[in-house]
């Protein structure tokens, strides 16, 4: 097969939502399974996320990332307890990377009342604009990608033979981290420089909506030693596997470096949702695991320097 003709497979999710057919849910879970220990990566249609909803959320990025910059600029995720809130162009950059990505963003996470667990459960910090234009279709997005990582997340474990019971303290009060943003023209970047570098998502599910014709998203194929380029396609989401789930499955799931170079001649906007699990809970993908590491020692580790954790958060998970 030569490289154009490889693709992602594109899995129809109604009938495992919708359909009263045990084979047919049995078919999906087995699409899932196969593209998951492929690639680490499938695209996803017949989710039940509207699309009305899709183009508010994107209209929302575009009202937001169109705010003053030093309006931005007091919005810093850095300033910010939970880490919510606004990063600049130029903030992130891996070890290797000869210069910062591009991209801005701005991260959304749980809402929960009072900051509990400093740089885990809190607010969001919500910039000031109209609820109909940034709060509500964003909030209303959140609870959906929400809801559809954690069916991903069962549709794995049943892939690997297991009952969705887990889930039940798997997802008792799970972190579920939303970054929007926003990659410059190319016009506008520097030679070499990247949307966002190589990178292997941390955690859990990733579910990503890319603006429809806005191509950028490149998956590495190991075996090919090539970049595949993911079409991106109105009213299909991509969805791939972090390190935990590679961890945590035995690498029978894995979790795949991947790029974003904007290749279209205009900004290109996307949203992801990182599913990752309670921050107490140990792996769901084998309860018998002789390790009891928890999402938050395993999201501290990959993160602390990253985000700066606050010590009261880094002791409450047990990592002080
Ligand atoms: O914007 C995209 O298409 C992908 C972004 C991504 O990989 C990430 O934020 O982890
Ligand atoms: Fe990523």
């Amino acid at each position: 097969m030569s490289m154009h003709e490889i693709k992602l497979p594109i899995i129809d999710l109604s009938d495992y939502l919708f359909s009263d057919s045990p084979d047919r849910k049995a078919d999906v879970i087995a699409q899932v399974r196969d593209a998951c220990k492929q690639f680490g990566f499938f695209q996803l249609k017949g989710h039940g996320i509207p699309l009305t909803l899709q183009h508010e959320l994107l209209k929302s990025l575009d009202t937001l990332f169109k705010m003053p910059a030093e309006e931005k600029l007091k919005l810093s995720y850095l300033e910010n307890p939970c880490r919510r809130g606004y990063e600049a162009s130029g903030m992130s950059m891996r070890d290797g990377d000869p210069l910062p990505d591009s991209k801005e963003a701005y991260y959304i996470g749980r809402e929960d009342p009072v900051v509990e667990l400093s740089g885990f459960y809190g607010p969001n910090l919500w910039p000031n604009l109209p609820e109909n234009e940034f709060r509500g279709p964003v909030w209303e997005y959140y609870q959906q990608t929400s809801k559809l990582g954690r069916c991903i997340w069962e549709v794995l474990l049943q892939g690997l033979g297991y009952s969705t019971d887990v889930m039940e303290t798997f997802a008792r009060r799970p972190l579920v981290q939303m970054k929007l943003i926003r990659y410059p023209p190319p016009k506008s970047t520097l030679p070499g420089q990247f949307g966002v570098g190589a990178h292997n998502d941390f955690g859990g599910v990733t579910v990503l909506l890319q603006q429809p014709g806005k191509e950028g998203l490149e998956v590495w194929l190991e075996d090919r030693q090539a970049w595949l380029s993911i079409p991106a396609q109105e009213d299909v989401f991509v969805i791939n596997c972090g390190d935990m789930i590679m961890k945590w499955s035995g690498g029978r799931y894995k979790s795949v470096k991947h790029r974003v170079i904007n290749k279209s001649d205009a900004e290109r906007l996307s949203c992801a949702t990182f599913w990752h699990g309670d921050v107490f809970a140990t792996n769901p993908l084998n309860p018998d695991d002789e390790s009891k590491e928890t999402v938050g020692q395993l999201l501290v580790k990959r993160f602390r320097n990253q985000m700066s954790l606050p010590k009261e958060g880094l002791a409450q998970v047990g990592m002080a």
